[in-house]
């Protein structure tokens, strides 16, 4: 990589902030960044990588210093996330429990997400949104990965989901969009977007996001915001603004390490010496500010709750939500090829439902008015009388130990596999298989004879 470059203002502003401390944060930003992964408990075996787990990134559940390759096993099946460490305390912060109604605001590409999913353990609902159509597709690989059940990903403008869930969720995730100081040291190209005025936009903008956010957060609820920013008109003073404008109270977390808030950059606001700024002479991880705050009382009076609750049934009535009819014989065919399976005890078929073909149990009954990129546990397709598994299925029952899986024999086969050719076995099997390797289930397949047809989705072949 290129020497890091920063613009001149960028270094009289920290200077100024920082004074004696500036010369430490300059030149920590000068060194290599922090590699570290997560692992994924609601996998089967999950602790059996092929990873170095000697050195754990300390107080995150499953989280380890080192690096990874997207052409990993580990990675293909939903093993591992790869993750910039301080990256990993927010969802931490947040102290999620299962059964918990949670939203992850702005969550594309998915590390927080699926770090709340762990947490779930299967119970209650994420509700993972991501506003760029781009990004919130990668967000929906990342969780199908996974092998959650429980997750609705969304494409929506904050507005729009604020209208759809008021007062609805226990605890929020708003990992803010920002100005991304934090990322400077692993992508020095993010210097370039850089400028004082830039921030400030930013900070105009996590306003606004906070102000639906608001809407969408239960009484008593908690809300975690968060930047990868080091800037304090991205980070304190909006702690200032929760608080003084939004009817928030700022709390202690169980995340210990990195930095204290800065009294002075918010206003001397009670409390800010909870949230955690990660500098990099910390030596943690990349750059990372949290807070965690619980709303005390919602502004909306419960008239307008109400109200909003009724104009959303008058929405549903209106676009006459088309049902479609799932027959008997077709759930037959969906069961007979679940039969074949384990499947964890939590799974319950009598959900499921259908939609333009496809067979799934949804995590939220009524998606309506809103853009849904995956509802719940997508099992499959029925086409032409037969019904074909989903990724997302494969995925899922990588959650159990299985026994109709082939397992492919060396990295060579693998390979062919992820670039969607097909593979022999010698296994006396007939039909949809798991496929695995290392003994890590990551796709279908569908054995004729002595043959392995591939269906490893071709978005995802390599
Ligand atoms: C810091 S990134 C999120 C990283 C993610 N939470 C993770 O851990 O992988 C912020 C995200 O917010 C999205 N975003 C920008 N404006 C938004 C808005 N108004 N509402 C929701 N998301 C927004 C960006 O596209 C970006 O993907």
């Amino acid at each position: 990589m290129d020497k890091l470059v920063l613009p001149k203002e960028f270094i009289d502003k920290y200077q100024k902030l920082l004074a004696t401390k500036a010369s430490s944060f300059f030149t920590a930003l000068e060194a290599e960044p922090k590699k570290a992964f997560r692992l994924n408990p609601l996998k089967a075996n999950y602790q059996k990588v092929s990873y170095d787990l000697s050195e754990p990134v300390n107080g995150v559940e499953d989280a380890y210093y080192g690096e990874i390759s997207g052409r990993d096993i580990e990675w293909v099946n939903g093993y591992v996330y790869s993750q910039d460490p301080s990256a990993m305390y927010p969802a931490e912060a947040l102290g999620v429990k299962p059964g918990q109604k949670v939203l992850d605001l702005c969550a594309a590409p998915g590390g927080k997400s699926t770090a709340l999913l762990s947490a779930l353990k299967n119970e209650g609902l994420l509700v993972a949104n991501e506003i760029s159509a781009s990004r919130a597709k990668n967000l929906r690989e990342n969780i199908e990965r996974w092998g959650a059940s429980n997750c609705l990903v969304t494409n929506e403008d904050t507005s729009q989901l604020a209208k759809k869930f008021p007062h609805f969720f226990d605890a929020i995730l708003v990992d803010a969009p920002c100005s991304g100081e934090g990322m400077f040291r692993k992508n020095h190209d993010a210097v370039t977007y850089w400028s004082q005025e830039y921030v400030l936009e930013c900070s105009s903008r996590q306003k606004e996001i906070l102000n639906e956010a608001v809407k969408m957060l239960k009484t008593g609820g908690s809300l975690l915001y968060s930047t990868c920013t080091y800037a304090p008109e991205e980070d304190e003073k909006i702690c200032a603004y929760l608080v003084n404008k939004l009817g928030f109270k700022l709390v202690k977390t169980k995340v210990n390490v990195a930095s204290a808030g800065v009294p002075a950059w918010g206003e001397n606001l009670a409390g800010i010496e909870y949230a955690r700024r990660f500098w990099p002479q910390d030596e943690i991880g990349e750059g990372q500010f949290l807070a965690k705050f619980i709303l005390s009382k919602a502004s909306d009076t419960e008239e307008n709750i109400d109200d909003f609750k009724q104009k959303n049934k008058k929405r549903r009535k209106k676009a006459g939500k088309k049902v479609e009819i799932f027959t008997k014989a077709e759930k037959e065919l969906v069961k007979e090829l679940l039969a074949s399976f384990n499947l964890p005890v939590s799974f319950d078929f009598s959900k499921a439902a259908k939609s333009n073909d496809h067979v799934y149990i949804p995590a939220v009954e009524d998606t309506s008015q809103i853009k849904v990129l995956n509802n719940g546990l997508e099992l499959g397709i029925l086409k032409k009388g037969r019904f074909q598994p989903s990724q997302q299925l494969a995925q899922y029952l990588g959650q159990m130990q299985q026994e109709r899986v082939v397992e492919l024999q060396n990295q060579a086969e693998f390979e062919k596999y992820l670039h969607g050719e097909t593979v022999k076995t010698e296994k006396k099997l007939k039909g949809f298989v798991l496929v695995s390797y290392q003994g890590k289930i990551f796709s279908f397949g569908k054995v004729a004879g002595q043959v392995v047809k591939n269906f490893y989705p071709k978005g995802l072949r390599v």
